[in-house]
């Protein structure tokens, strides 16, 4: 398979060409046990814009053809994602259970398919953006569901957030179609995702992998592949469930200070200097002093990622006593309606007023 790159790109380069430029990104294989690992940073840490960037392949014997993309599931990720391919000059086509989501990306100059069968029965390869494994199941093989239209020669890529258990099903019944698979859940929140800065970890058919790393490289600004599919979900799941109790240990902080009369705004300028400073501290603290939640990562997803990682860990008798805890404390703060805002909520299941 052969990638074309058309359009332009700051500096003249493409994120396809910066892929293979061995100097401005190598290719590195990382051992991890016994699995190869291959780890691709295919932009620089900071936003780029992606201004008239497409991406065409040659296959089959008709020559070169473009790509036609689906995209299923338009919700806080999904619509920035088929956005950044839309803007860049990708064929797109789009479906969301709420008909109204598409609207937007529409206007942009999407198509539209009315379910995930049509969606994928007219494009080479379709992307899916689900809240859960019901969810994901459901737009795979529900009725009208992807497998449908899938057929060989074509590719399903999932980047919900799902167990690997989920992924496994959902690669089988898209497989016995004959078309290929690939799991890519994404590490990076709203922000990321709107700038094109997401990490895709995915798993599963290496060509399909191959096929689709351009249009990964408009989304994102890494990708790994780590081998079969399941791993790719199990790192995604391993990472949220730090993120989970990192947030649920930062919100006791922010309320043990408060409480001996420290100034929380304080804390978090002394976290975000030492050893435990990460973004999403600073990103998220300042609001969460004011007991403000605007959503980036529902809580719900949050509390579902500690649900299935927990599951994950039962599953090889690891012991997770840590996030075990903190996902009690999403369950209270889902239990007080606080679902769809964002995950830092959690901080309120720490208050007095729910724990009564
Ligand atoms: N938000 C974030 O920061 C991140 C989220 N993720 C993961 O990405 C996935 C999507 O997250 P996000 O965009 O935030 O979630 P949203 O809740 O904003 O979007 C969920 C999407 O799933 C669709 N959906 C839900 N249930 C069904 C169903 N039964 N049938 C068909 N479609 C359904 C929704 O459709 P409708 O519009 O009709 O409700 C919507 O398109 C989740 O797995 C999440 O864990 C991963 C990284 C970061
Ligand atoms: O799944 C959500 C992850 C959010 C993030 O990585 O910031």
């Amino acid at each position: 398979m052969t990638f074309f790159v058309r359009g332009t790109y700051p500096h003249n380069l493409s994120s396809t060409a910066m892929a293979m430029s061995s100097s401005f990104c190598p290719r590195l294989p990382v051992q991890f046990g016994t699995k190869p690992i291959f780890h691709i940073p295919t932009k620089p840490s900071f936003s780029l814009s992606f201004k008239a960037l497409s991406v065409q392949a040659s296959y089959g014997s008709s020559g070169k053809e473009e790509l036609r993309v689906g995209f299923l599931g338009l919700g806080i990720m999904g619509a920035p994602m088929a956005q950044n391919l839309i803007k860049s000059g990708c064929d797109v086509t789009v479906w969301n259970r709420t008909k109204s989501k598409c609207e937007p990306l529409i206007n942009l100059g999407a198509k539209y398919q009315s379910s995930p069968q049509e969606v994928a029965a007219s494009c080479d390869v379709t992307f899916a953006m689900l809240a859960d494994p019901n969810s994901a199941l459901d737009v795979a093989f529900g009725e009208n569901g992807a497998a449908n239209g899938m057929a060989p020669g074509k590719g399903y890529v999932d980047v919900s957030t799902v167990d690997d258990t989920t992924s496994k099903l959902i690669s089988a019944r898209i497989k016995d179609t004959g078309a290929s698979f690939l799991e890519a859940p994404v590490s990076g929140s709203k922000k990321p995702a709107e700038d094109g800065q997401l990490i895709f970890l995915t798993a599963g058919d290496k060509s399909l992998y191959e096929t689709v790393a351009p249009f990964l490289d408009i989304m994102g600004k890494s990708r790994f592949y780590l081998g079969d599919v399941g791993n790719g979900a199990a790192m995604k799941l391993v990472v949220n469930m730090i993120m989970g109790s990192m947030m649920a240990a930062f919100s006791e902080g922010l309320l043990l200070s408060e409480k001996v009369g420290l100034d929380p705004n304080v804390v978090v300028e002394v976290v975000s200097q030492g050893a435990i400073n990460a973004p999403m501290y600073k990103m998220k603290g300042p609001s969460m002093i004011k007991s403000q939640y605007p959503t980036a990562f529902p809580l719900k997803h949050q509390q579902k990622d500690l649900r299935l990682a927990l599951s994950l860990a039962e599953s090889v008798s690891q012991s997770t006593p840590i996030a075990a805890a903190a996902n009690e404390l999403y369950k209270v703060a889902k239990s007080h309606g606080l679902s769809d805002q964002d995950f830092s909520a959690v901080i309120e299941a720490l208050k007095a007023k729910l724990q009564q």
